[in-house]
């Protein structure tokens, strides 16, 4: 169980017409990072935001930026991202061949590499890379949208992935990104997560800061 999970509200699922108020939201609840959704219409079947909206945010706070690429060839764009002020940069595992090189790059350029898996993809096809990330992000839904629910099979990736951390003495995060709220948070933080994201249910809450205390059991 882990007791001091980080909470991370996706900009996603504000108001894009005021983003400054979903920040203030975010900033107000006392959320500890803020998680960025970057997508290309390509991997994933919808369109969000670029590097702008990363270097805009930068500028209005000091919350660490959760930025989760879900773009084809991330490659292209690891270095612009960074620039704009990620601080844990993530790229999926299904979004490019050589994906080693992508995570290498990312820590060569100053920021944290993170890897994602969609929900088809299993906990050991990343095995290979736990050596060298910061942190494992875990889709518990086809990513591309927020306001989905969660696939209960990905607890059981998030314990996976806990054991396999134990087991090889490694320190990355496990971070869980779709379909969180009070009702899924406790089984994830039973089975090890350490970040959970959360977007519809965040911005849908009347009470912002009771909810992230109650998705981090405080
Ligand atoms: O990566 C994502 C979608 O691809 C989002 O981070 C995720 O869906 C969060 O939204 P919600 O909490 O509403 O499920
Ligand atoms: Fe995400």
């Amino acid at each position: 169980m882990n007791n001091s999970v980080i909470t991370a509200p996706s900009i996603l699922a504000a108001d894009f017409a005021d983003v400054a108020g979903g920040l203030r939201r975010i900033e107000d609840a006392c959320a500890q990072w803020i998680h960025m959704d970057v997508m290309d219409g390509d991997f994933v079947p919808n369109i969000s935001f670029g590097p702008k909206m990363v270097q805009d945010t930068r500028a209005r706070t000091s919350l660490p930026l959760d930025v989760h690429l879900m773009v084809n060839q991330p490659e292209r764009y690891i270095a612009e991202f960074i620039a704009a002020g990620a601080d844990y940069l993530t790229v999926h595992l299904e979004s490019t061949v050589h994906v080693h090189r992508v995570i290498q790059s990312i820590r060569q350029d100053g920021a944290r590499p993170g890897l994602a898996i969609v929900p088809s993809t299993p906990v050991r096809a990343t095995e290979e890379l736990l050596d060298d990330i910061d942190l494992l992000l875990i889709m518990t839904v086809n990513p591309g949208f927020g306001g989905q629910a969660l696939i209960p099979r990905g607890i059981e990736k998030v314990a996976q992935a806990a054991q396999i951390r134990s087991d090889r003495g490694l320190s990355f995060k496990i971070s869980v990104d779709g379909g969180v709220n009070r009702e899924t948070a406790r089984a994830l933080r039973e089975a090890g997560a350490d970040v959970l994201v959360s977007g519809s249910a965040f911005f849908n809450s009347p009470d912002p800061a009771q909810y992230l205390r109650d998705l981090s059991g405080r």
